[in-house]
C-alpha cells in the first residue's frame, strides 16, 4: 500500500484528500497528515487518515513515506526544508502545490525526486486545472503515480520547462479568482441597473456557470461570444467597451504579469 504524507491540510490539502476519497482511491492509500492545526472535524474523510501529526519529528514515528504532498504557504518551506530527510528516503517522491519554490530548492540536497504541481481551488469539486512539471530524477513510475493522484482534483497538463509554473500559475492557479472578482463586479453591475441584490447575484454566478458549460462543449471562445453578439444588437455595445483601446486584453495581461512576476519573487 502506498503510504502518503500531506505537509499541511489547508484548502488545497483537504480537498486533495476529500477528492482521494471520493474517488476510492483513499482504499489503495494510507493516508498521513503533518499539519499543526489541522482539526479533525475540519474535514468529513477524516476516517480515511491513518494519522494526524503536529510536526514532521511526530510524523517521522511513522517511518518514511512513499509520497509527501508539500501543501503549506511557500514562506513556510524554508524552516521545514532541513526536515524532509526524516520523512522521506531516495525513493520518495515529493509532489509540492507552492507556487515559486523551485526543485533545487525543495530537493534541499536530499536524494527524493520531486514533482511540482500547480493545481486550483477547482480542486474541492475535482474541476482543478493543474499544470506539472517533474523535476530531473522523476522516473516514469513517480510521473504516473503524480499524474494519477492529481487526476483525482481534475484535469492534468505537464509543462517541459520548470520556469513556465510561473505562467501557469498567473493563468490557471490565481484564475479562479479573476472570475470570481469579474462575477462580483457584474453582480455589483445588476444592482446599479437596479436589480435585488440577490437576483442579481444569482444571475450573475448562473452566467458564470452557463459560460463554462459552453465552452466545455465547444472549446473556441471567439466562436461562442460571436454566436452571442447578435450584429448591431445588445451585446455588441457592451463588448465595444471591453475591446475600446484594447481595454479588457490590456488589464488581464498587466494582472497577470503581476501575478507571474510575484511568483518569480517567491525563488
Ligand atoms: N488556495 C489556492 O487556490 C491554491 C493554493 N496553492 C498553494 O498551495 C499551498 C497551500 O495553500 P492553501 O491550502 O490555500 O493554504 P492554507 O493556508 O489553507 O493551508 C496551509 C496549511 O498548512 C498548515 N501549516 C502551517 N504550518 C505548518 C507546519 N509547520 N507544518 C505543517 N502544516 C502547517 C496551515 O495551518 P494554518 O492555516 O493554521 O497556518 C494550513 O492548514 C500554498 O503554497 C498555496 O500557495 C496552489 C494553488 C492554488
Ligand atoms: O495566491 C496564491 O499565492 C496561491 C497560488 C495560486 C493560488 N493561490
Amino acid at each position: 500500500m502506498t503510504r502518503l504524507l500531506f505537509l499541511g491540510a489547508g484548502d488545497i490539502g483537504k480537498a486533495m484528500i476529500s477528492r482521494l476519497t471520493e474517488t476510492g482511491m483513499a482504499g489503495k492509500i494510507e493516508i498521513s497528515v503533518c499539519d499543526p492545526y489541522f482539526n479533525n472535524t475540519d474535514i468529513q474523510t477524516t476516517s480515511e487518515i491513518t494519522a494526524i501529526y503536529p510536526t514532521l519529528e511526530a510524523a517521522q514515528l511513522n517511518g518514511a513515506y512513499d509520497v509527501i504532498v508539500i501543501a503549506i504557504a511557500p514562506e513556510l518551506f524554508g524552516k521545514l526544508a532541513h526536515l524532509m530527510k526524516l520523512v522521506t528516503t531516495r525513493q520518495s517522491l515529493v509532489i509540492s502545490v507552492m507556487p515559486g519554490i523551485n526543485v533545487e530548492t525543495l530537493r534541499h540536497n536530499h536524494a527524493y525526486s520531486v514533482v511540482r504541481a500547480m493545481p486550483n481551488i477547482g480542486a474541492k469539486s475535482g474541476h482543478s486545472a493543474t499544470g506539472c512539471y517533474a523535476g530531473p530524477y522523476v522516473t516514469e513510475a513517480g510521473r504516473a503515480i503524480a499524474t494519477r493522484l492529481l487526476q483525482t482534483i481534475g484535469s492534468v497538463y505537464w509543462v517541459k520547462e520548470e520556469s513556465h509554473l510561473h505562467a501557469v500559475t498567473a493563468i490557471s492557479g490565481c484564475g479562479p479568482a479573476y472570475f470570481f472578482a469579474f462575477t462580483e463586479a457584474l453582480a455589483k453591475a445588476g444592482i446599479s441597473l437596479g436589480l435585488p441584490d440577490d437576483l442579481a447575484l444569482d444571475l450573475a454566478i448562473d452566467t458564470l456557470h452557463s459560460a463554462s458549460a459552453s465552452l466545455h462543449a465547444d472549446r473556441s471562445p471567439a466562436r461562442l461570444r460571436d454566436e452571442v453578439t447578435t450584429p448591431r444588437g445588445v451585446t455588441a455595445a457592451a463588448l465595444k467597451l471591453f475591446g475600446e483601446e484594447n481595454n479588457l486584453e490590456t488589464l488581464v495581461r498587466r494582472a497577470t504579469k503581476a501575478a507571474n512576476d510575484r511568483s518569480t519573487d517567491l525563488e
